[in-house]
């Protein structure tokens, strides 16, 4: 017992100089239990050199009767032992959708958070311990997901970008605190819902830990050993990876060619990591769907529902992620204005087009469709089935114009064109412009039409 308690407190020093908090004022979490209270005695006993100013947060749930006698417990030895203590009772869930365990986390920590800015506290210290990370792991491995995620807790990891967070407890397992706690006296509470089977974490603390220990007795170190080596590894893999996609990035998705380059475990890897940089985790069934899509090249354009929420595309050299939201935006499809001289008409709030006589000045960005007095009507519209463009060889189809241009096919509904009041056209605006038009072509330039696309500084000025 002498032993355990010195190496407790010895190592305890130790992992507490390495942590880097020194003097500074932190907050602990205390829920009054074995682990935060054994937390909360032991950094009271550090040095001088190393001791804190110890603000001490306790949540009450209430969702045991006993938690408030609990709350008050923690309140009076605060008081006892000189120590700032806040509380707060949650009495609403916020998030229902999230269930009791993860709602209590979420409103826990955000009350950290505020305590933590008022009285400018940077360091969280919980009492996460060894059996802790031991029954974290356990549940990932059961629930599977990504490989970062068998890492387990940290030791010490950033919190809400400007605090950080530490478990000094984390090497030491839940007997030795509890041992700790009987030889010192140190009053705590156990959470009568501990000891129902309840919950997977529970079911694992009571039937498969016990019998895992049995089997190995060094289970712990064999898990920090196995951690040590994972987090190397990922950190080396990570690092490549992110440069691969980099390569690959460009302002319109993922260049296809690049990736196809890659062996297949970085084709798997960027991907994955593509994933998780645009819609979050995905599982590894999707990717393998997504893998064979980018690989299939007899097909230039494909989609994947993702979540019900976005949709991955392949669109010729490229791919990427799009919000499904934003694609179902549907183009108002029977759009028709007859252009008029002189007269603008908007097309978007982006966009508008007008027909001038020629001499009118335009703009080094303007798009100019030259026109001879021969044409009568005008209008624009989106592109319909059967639209052919006019040219000397005879009429092309548009379809076919937007195809070799490698129109994506969701964009090829948007092109606007200008027509002379039937299937045939002029002008597909921003892709060919019928060569009937030109002045070589036409007698005498008449009239002249000016596409414009507003900037956003131009467009506030317009509203
Ligand atoms: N009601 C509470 N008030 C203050 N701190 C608490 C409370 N409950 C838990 N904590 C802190 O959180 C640590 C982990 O507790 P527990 O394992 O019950 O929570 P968890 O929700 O499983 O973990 P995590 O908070 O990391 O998500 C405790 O050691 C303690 O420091």
């Amino acid at each position: 017992m002498e032993n355990l308690e010195m190496n407790l407190n010895f190592d305890f020093h130790e992992i507490y100089k390495k942590l880097g908090i020194k003097q500074a004022a932190i907050l602990v979490a205390v829920s009054g239990g074995v682990d935060s209270m054994v937390l909360l005695d032991l950094l009271q006993r550090l040095p001088v050199t190393l001791k804190p100013e110890i603000h001490v947060a306790t949540v009450d749930h209430c969702l045991r009767p006993e938690s408030k006698w609990e709350t008050k417990y923690v309140e009076q030895y605060c008081k006892k032992h000189q120590l700032k203590f806040h509380t707060v009772r949650w009495e609403k869930n916020d998030h229902p959708d999230q269930g009791v365990e993860e709602a209590g986390r979420i409103f826990r920590y955000s009350f950290f958070s505020d305590i933590m800015q008022q009285y400018k506290i940077k360091h969280l210290l919980t009492a996460h311990h060894a059996d802790d990370q031991i029954e974290t792991v356990l549940m990932k491995f059961i629930r599977g997901g990504d490989l970062h995620q068998l890492q387990g807790i940290s030791l010490q990891r950033s919190f809400m970008a400007e605090f950080d967070l530490s478990r000094p407890l984390l090497f030491f397992s839940k007997d030795s605190l509890y041992e700790y706690a009987n030889k010192n006296q140190i009053l705590y509470f156990e959470d009568s819902t501990n000891q129902t089977d309840d919950f997977l974490r529970n079911r694992l603390r009571h039937h498969v830990i016990p019998t895992l220990k049995k089997e190995a007795p060094n289970l712990l170190g064999h898990l920090v050993s196995y951690q040590e080596q994972l987090a190397d590894l990922l950190e080396v893999a990570d690092s490549k990876i992110r440069k691969l996609v980099e390569q690959l990035t460009t302002l319109d998705g993922y260049l296809l060619s690049k990736w196809r380059t890659l062996t297949s475990a970085e084709k798997r890897a960027s991907l994955r990591l593509i994933c998780t940089d645009n819609v979050g985790e995905i599982n590894e069934s999707q990717l393998t769907e997504m893998v064979s899509l980018l690989k299939n090249t007899s097909r230039p354009q494909g989609k994947i529902d993702v979540k019900g929420k976005y949709l991955f595309y392949k669109s010729y050299g490229n791919f990427g992620f799009r919000d499904k939201a934003s694609c179902s935006i549907k183009i108002q499809s029977d759009f028709k204005r007859q252009l008029r001289l002189n007269k603008w008409i908007k097309l978007s709030p982006f966009e508008k087009i007008g027909l001038f006589p020629v001499g009118t000045p335009t703009g080094e960005d303007d798009d100019v469709l030259q026109l001879s007095a021969k044409v009568k009507y005008l209008d624009v519209r989106h592109r319909q089935n059967g639209d052919k463009l006019l040219t000397l060889a005879g009429p092309q189809k548009v379809k076919k114009i937007l195809i070799d241009q490698k129109i994506p096919s969701n964009k090829r509904e948007q092109v606007w064109v200008v027509s002379n009041g039937s299937h045939e056209l002029l002008w597909v605006v921003g892709h060919k412009k019928s060569d009937l038009s030109r002045q070589d072509v036409n007698d005498k330039i008449h009239y002249i039409v000016i596409y414009r696309k507003i900037s956003g500084e131009k467009r506030l000025l317009h509203e």
